[in-house]
């Protein structure tokens, strides 16, 4: 730092931070080409530079200078969790940081400061420097990049929601009373016609809700309303894609149930698809390339693309689905907006619908549904200063679950943590006996309270969760059976592998994901050495998506052996339930998978889910964390900590991702 009192460089003072695992090499390396770059007075790009690297890291598509300003240990989460004594004494911390540039910019603030060396405009050509970073209103700084993201996705939608086609008021409500059955007084709201009807007014449309509350029901029907209604002679070519594998594959199974559900003629059935495909497909990924084969020169050919499981898709790739999008078409995204949002920086589900549970739907919204469908809305989610929430004009909330009972079991402990309800948590949790290793049932939830994750009740649960894993291992069929019975073999213990997952609310510590998977591996096989290698038995999660072997982030396998001749082969579901046995050497990004991360989880179901708490509090514990674990669980959901208080501290903390969509 050129003026500093401690005569450090920018880089000088990220270096340690670097070397103690506080921010990433991209993030120092950004800081190190813009060194570079700056002019003498310029030295704050740099520093700016690398926080908003840092940011993105953890998921923000810009750093907000308001929250560095006021709270900047929690607004950059730094030190972060695994940071040790000596590291704290060996980096800067955050608020040092801040003070040391306030001191140097004297009593210009620090957003003054920022515009002397950045361009007021943002869309305006790089300033003198050359630098990458752009300042938005509100103090959001971003690199041009994701900025960029943000600008296109903004613009596209608005487009997409100005686009109005014209509805003929009369045979959509005769199409919804077909689907859905006629408006009664008992239903007078229901929000799954209405969620329909919505959608006939533009180009973009969110349908959003927690697990079975109908989505999936409502999107078929939806399809059907939009072919029946549809002004060309040919049926419109609908795409459907989900961000994972796994997701992509739950929805076309989804699809296809309720499309046999469907009360409609056969011809209108077979214009429904039903084959949902990954994000990455859809596009067409380019080896070894940031870009995607369609985009805006080359669009997909699709005149309604609808996307499932929308809260785990960032920014960069929503910038490319809308890219490729041709302008006409309609965009329909599905998912749960109080969900963890992506890893990827962007939480777009999560930002486009915030506040979606109000409503705020303005006097021109209900008057269109109104003329169009007949289709009235509750005053109590209607707003008059409604136009204030674009989006939330155009998306619809489903609040009742089909699956479960909201006032029991699991149903009951998503919904008090989802809505950060901690006096009921407290109640259940505390409620009954205080015993500190005790189990209290309610339902199909209950909670399981030790001292260390190597504690004998903790291990009889996982013991009991993986023996039907166990015997099916130990059933191989004989060597002389044939492939097919080995596939059919394969498939049973692939589908086992839903029975029962371990899920962790961290990476480290004998709580977080490692420390789970290395103890299980000791009950199961009373040694360490099978930690990082291949076994019999060993259920593995892909990491990244690895196009050459066609598995993406997410897809689940496990390690199993033919016959005693054969090399160990690692088994996967392929196309149409069929199974892929991969040799170990081909695949680059696996990791075991007794216990996975909630975020790898997302868009996955288990029947009997675990999610387990690290034994003190820490930033990265939050109730939409909480909630996406538990709503994992399909028949029943343990919780496993060492102190209660931690499940509370977490449900009281909610994750802001800065964005400016
Ligand atoms: N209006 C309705 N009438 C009858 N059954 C319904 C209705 N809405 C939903 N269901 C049923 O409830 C179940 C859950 O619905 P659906 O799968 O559409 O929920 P979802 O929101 O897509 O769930 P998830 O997010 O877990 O995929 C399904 O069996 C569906 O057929």
């Amino acid at each position: 730092m050129a003026n500093s009192p401690m005569k450090l460089s920018v880089v000088e003072i990220l270096e340690p931070m670097h070397e103690q695992g506080w921010i990433r090499s991209i993030d120092l390396a950004l800081a190190k080409y813009l060194e570079q770059l700056a002019g003498p007075d310029e030295e704050i790009l740099v520093l700016f530079g690398a926080l908003v690297s840092h940011q993105l890291g953890r998921g923000h598509p810009c750093l907000d200078l308001h929250g560095l300003l006021y709270d900047p240990e929690t607004t950059l989460a730094l030190p972060p969790e695994h940071a040790s004594a000596l590291a704290r004494e060996d980096c800067m911390r955050p608020a040092m940081l801040v003070c040391l540039y306030f001191r140097d910019y004297g009593s210009i603030p620090m957003r003054s400061k920022l515009l002397q060396v950045l361009p007021e405009d943002p869309a305006a050509p790089i300033g003198s420097s050359n630098s990458p970073l752009v300042l938005a209103p509100n103090g959001r700084l971003y690199l041009r990049r994701y900025w960029n993201y943000e600008l296109s996705i903004k613009n596209d939608l608005r487009q997409r929601m100005r686009q109005q086609p014209s509805v003929d008021s009369a045979a959509l409500k005769q199409v919804l009373d077909e689907l859905f059955g006629p408006l009664t007084a008992a239903d007078e709201y229901s929000w799954q016609r209405l969620a329909c009807a919505l959608a006939m007014r533009s180009c973009f449309t969110i349908v959003t809700g927690g697990p079975g509350t109908g989505k999936t029901y409502t999107v078929v029907r939806l399809l059907a309303t939009l072919q029946r209604l549809r002004e060309q002679q040919q049926p419109l070519r609908v795409r459907l894609a989900a961000p994972t594998g796994k997701a992509a594959a739950r929805m076309s199974e989804a699809i296809s149930t309720e499309l046999s559900n469907l009360n409609c003629s056969d011809g209108l059935k077979a214009e429904i698809t039903t084959e949902a495909v990954t994000l990455h497909r859809l596009l067409g990924s380019l080896p070894q390339q940031r870009g995607f084969k369609h985009n805006h020169s080359h669009p997909l050919a699709a005149d309604v693309l609808i996307i499932d499981e929308a809260s785990m898709v960032d920014i960069e790739m929503m910038a490319a689905v809308v890219d490729a999008l041709p302008a006409h078409a309609r965009l329909i995204l599905l998912g749960d907006k109080d969900q963890l949002a992506s890893v990827e920086a962007g939480a777009v589900l999560g930002q486009l619908c915030r506040e979606a549970e109000h409503g705020h739907y303005s006097d021109a919204t209900a008057n269109w549904l109104n003329e169009t469908s007949e289709q009235p809305l509750p005053m109590d989610k209607m707003d008059p200063q409604g136009e204030q929430w674009p989006y939330l004009q155009h998306t619809a909330m489903f609040h009742v679950s089909r699956r479960f009972d909201p006032n029991k079991g699991i149903g009951k402990l998503a919904n008090e943590v989802n809505q950060q309800q901690v006096g009921w948590l407290n109640d259940w949790m505390y409620g009954q006996e205080q015993a500190t290793a005790q189990q209290q049932q309610l339902d199909n939830i209950d909670l399981l309270v030790v001292e260390t994750a190597r504690a004998p009740a903790f291990k009889e649960l996982v013991l009991e969760g993986l023996s039907g894993l166990s015997e099916l291992l130990q059933q191989r069929p004989a060597p002389s059976a044939t492939d097919v019975e080995f596939d059919d073999w394969a498939r049973i213990v692939l589908t086992q592998l839903g029975q029962f997952q371990l899920l962790a609310a961290t990476r480290v510590g004998e709580w977080g994901l490692q420390g789970l998977n290395e103890q299980v591996i000791r009950w199961l096989h009373g040694d360490l050495e099978h930690v990082d290698g291949w076994f019999y038995g060993r259920p593995v999660m892909i990491t990244q998506n690895d196009y050459s072997m066609n598995l993406r982030n997410g897809d689940m396998g496990i390690v199993l052996q033919r016959r005693p001749d054969e090399p160990l082969r690692v088994v996967f579901w392929g196309a149409d339930q069929g199974i892929r046995w991969i040799v170990p050497s081909r695949l680059s990004f696996v990791e075991t998978a007794y216990a996975m991360t909630i975020h790898k989880s997302q868009g996955s179901e288990f029947a009997h889910t675990v999610v387990v708490l690290p034994d003190r509090d820490m930033p990265v514990l939050s109730k939409e964390l909480l909630y996406t674990g538990i709503t994992r669980g399909k028949t029943r959901v343990s919780l496993v900590c060492a102190n209660p208080w931690v499940i509370i501290q977490a449900v009281k903390r909610k994750i802001s991702r800065s964005g400016g969509l």
